[in-house]
């Protein structure tokens, strides 16, 4: 089990990297949007994501329900950060 929960460390630190990424990208998305005055959500957009990444999490044989929360949980913590920078 020692084995197994050193993986599941190393996952998890991976998934820390990855968002730590990620949001360094929406950031800049988000001064992007502030600098040009467009909203801080795109609905159209995350739909897409959204259904790209269901598809993934099935070829995955990841539940795609779960993908989706964890997807929508994300995008508004972005949405949040997107709407300080616009009133900053
Ligand atoms: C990052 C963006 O802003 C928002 C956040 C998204 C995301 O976290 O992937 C996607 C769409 C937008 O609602 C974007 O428009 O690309």
């Amino acid at each position: 089990m020692g084995a197994l929960r050193d993986s599941i460390d190393n996952i998890d630190a991976a998934v820390v990297h990855m968002l730590a990424e990620r949001f360094k990208c929406t950031q800049r998305v988000g001064q992007l949007k502030a600098d040009h005055a467009l909203p801080p959500a795109d609905p159209a957009r995350e739909a897409r994501q959204i259904a790209r990444l269901r598809q993934l999490a099935e070829s995955a044989k990841l539940d795609p329900a779960f993908a989706e929360k964890l997807l929508t949980f994300i995008i508004a913590e972005v949405i949040r950060h997107h709407e300080t920078i616009a009133r900053s």
